[in-house]
């Protein structure tokens, strides 16, 4: 059971302990975070591409900054109980800036945070044309973090993308060179196949995550797989997001063309559905009950 008490990090890091492996739902936005929650899902994740893409209609390329996922960060930990893992891309600098996003994402509420390899100009990690930095560079963005650190159980999770660019040897390396700089987790990007994951948990002293991302280089492998390739989280980063782009679009055309929602109605979801979720009906009563006490009060 997780305690409100307990820091964000640690949330985290006792969500991992207890479910094997820790499915990690992406959530958009505020509402998203709350119907992850209500599926039952014990940790969220805050995508950097469904920032640059749902909330501003750019490109996953680097082009958003710090303050314009922290909005999104504030929003989501505001709207939920369950911690919340953030794409912090390549970290948003050089050593002081990354210091400050690690600040700055605790006190955002953020969970922990994954800070990758790539280049500053940085690409979707399962597109091609990724360029990564150097190891030894690589390690001091993690380095720093840590050193940034204001919670001791803010997850600092290194991301590599050096499959794709230099091969699974390098990963491993890189992986074991971040842990050894005190990443609490690892997160291997464009993994093509399961002995590959085994080979990553294998060699890192760390959980390590599977980016479980559609149509991209990883193959959709179930829990019960990647749980046996000795994987400790497994992340949905934008599966609802997309889900909710076609229905959307789906939707529009429709009204558009029919000049009506009637044959649609049937998939959305109700007013009493988006209510519950939401908790309307308690703020609603809430409502009454102060009005009638101001009325109450009115007359003595
Ligand atoms: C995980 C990721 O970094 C993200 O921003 O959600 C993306 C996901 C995607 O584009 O499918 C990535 O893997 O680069
Ligand atoms: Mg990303």
């Amino acid at each position: 059971m997780s305690n409100p008490q307990q820091s964000a990090g640690l949330r985290f890091k006792e969500a991992v302990r207890s479910e094997k492996p820790l499915q990690v739902a992406g959530a958009i936005n505020a509402y998203a975070a709350m119907l992850a929650e209500s599926a039952g899902f014990k940790a969220l994740y805050l995508s950097g591409a469904g920032v640059a893409n749902a909330s501003f209609g750019l490109p996953d390329l680097g082009i958003t900054t710090l303050n314009d996922v922290l909005e999104d960060v504030r929003r989501i930990t505001s709207a939920t109980s369950l911690p919340v893992l953030v794409d912090a891309d390549t970290g948003f600098g050089s050593a002081f800036n990354i210091g400050r996003t690690i600040r700055q994402m605790t006190a955002a509420g953020a969970a922990g945070v994954h800070i990758e390899d790539q280049v500053m100009a940085k690409r979707c990690g399962h597109r091609p044309g990724k360029a990564i930095v150097r190891q030894a560079e690589m390690v001091d963005r993690i380095r720093t973090a840590v050193d940034a650190r204001t919670d001791p159980d803010f997850v600092i999770m290194a991301r590599t993308d050096a499959l794709a660019v230099e091969g699974i040897d390098s990963a491993i390396e890189r992986s074991v060179a971040c842990v050894e700089a005190g990443a609490d987790m690892i997160f291997a990007e464009a993994v093509t196949d399961l002995e590959q994951y085994r080979k990553f948990t294998e060699a890192v002293k760390a959980p390590v995550l599977a980016n479980i991302t559609e149509f991209g280089q990883t193959p959709l492998f179930t829990t019960e797989e990647l749980g046996q390739a000795g994987v400790s989280l497994v992340l949905y980063p934008l599966s609802a997001f997309r889900a909710m782009n076609a229905a959307a679009l789906h939707v529009y055309r429709t009204i558009r063309a029919q000049g009506t929602q009637r044959d649609v109605v049937a998939d959305m979801q109700t007013r009493q559905e988006l209510y519950e979720c939401l908790g309307y009906y308690d703020y609603e009563k809430k409502l009454d009950e102060l009005f009638d006490k101001e009325k109450d009060e009115g007359r003595s």
